[in-house]
């Protein structure tokens, strides 16, 4: 069933007593401010998940996600976290396919297929990003560099595997840039993404599947973003290392 949901990727930020106070605010703050349905996932670097579900437990609006999971159940792969870890330390969300992995660590197509098929191996629930960069924007070839992303990694899956599958469509030119992409820009290229799922699966999974925008959204444009009909929520970076507005933008969704 197509969820709203607004998920804070706190990427590479916070130290311990600052990640335990962000979180402390942020429930509080939704707790008492947020009463509609929309799924809150707070996505901490990995090395302080524990202690963030921890806070959590018990919190059925605000959920855990991972940053990232190797493709690779276990075995000598140094500093890599896998799936099957997350699972046993309870988180239920992973980004997979940020295009900071994409362009720093190098991920590719392929191999983030064998991390969605490890993740969903595992009970996970994938927030997969895709996303075109300015150049391909600028070129005309946005919507092909994101259809072949999407088929590349996620369209080998089974009907009830995709089922699990969250999308954030996140282009790469509004990142931590302060630039936006516009409503218009936003809704065309969510409707287009829904319009490949409903070729691939049919129109009831395409209309089930949660699709969420990120790049530099924020408290001000938050509002008129989820107002689109085919933006489901949001995955925040920069904002959600504050509480206050962090909160903010959960209101505008929910
Ligand atoms: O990459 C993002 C979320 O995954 C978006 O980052 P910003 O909100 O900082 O632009």
């Amino acid at each position: 069933m197509r969820k709203k949901i607004v998920a804070g990727n706190w990427k590479m930020n916070k130290t311990l007593d600052e990640a335990k106070a962000l979180v402390s605010e942020v429930i509080n703050m939704v707790n008492d401010e947020v009463t509609g349905d929309v799924q809150v996932v707070l996505c901490p670097p990995a090395v302080y998940l524990t202690t963030v579900r921890q806070y959590l437990s018990g919190n059925g609006r605000v959920s855990l996600g991972a940053q990232n999971c190797h493709e690779k159940p276990s075995g000598a792969y140094t500093g890599e976290v896998s799936a099957p870890m997350l699972q046993s330390i309870g988180v239920p969300y992973v980004i997979l396919g940020h295009s900071e992995r994409r362009q720093y660590f190098h991920e590719t197509n392929a191999q983030l297929a064998e991390k969605i098929n490890q993740a969903l191996a595992n009970g996970l629930t994938p927030i997969f990003c895709c996303g075109e960069s300015l150049e391909q924007r600028e070129a005309g070839i946005h919507q092909d560099f994101v259809r072949q992303q999407l088929t590349e990694s996620l369209f080998h899956l089974s009907p009830e595997q995709f089922a699990h599958i969250v999308i954030a469509y996140e282009p790469i030119w509004a990142i931590g840039t302060g630039l936006t992409a516009s409503t218009a820009q936003a809704q065309e290229m969510h409707e287009l993404l829904r319009r490949h799922i409903a070729e691939k699966y049919g129109e009831e999974a395409a209309q089930n599947t949660s699709i969420l925008y990120g790049g530099s959204c924020n408290e001000k444009n938050a509002p008129e973003l989820f107002a689109c009909p085919d933006v489901d929520g949001g995955l925040i970076g920069g904002a959600s290392l504050k509480s206050r507005e962090f909160t903010n933008i959960v209101k505008a969704r929910q």
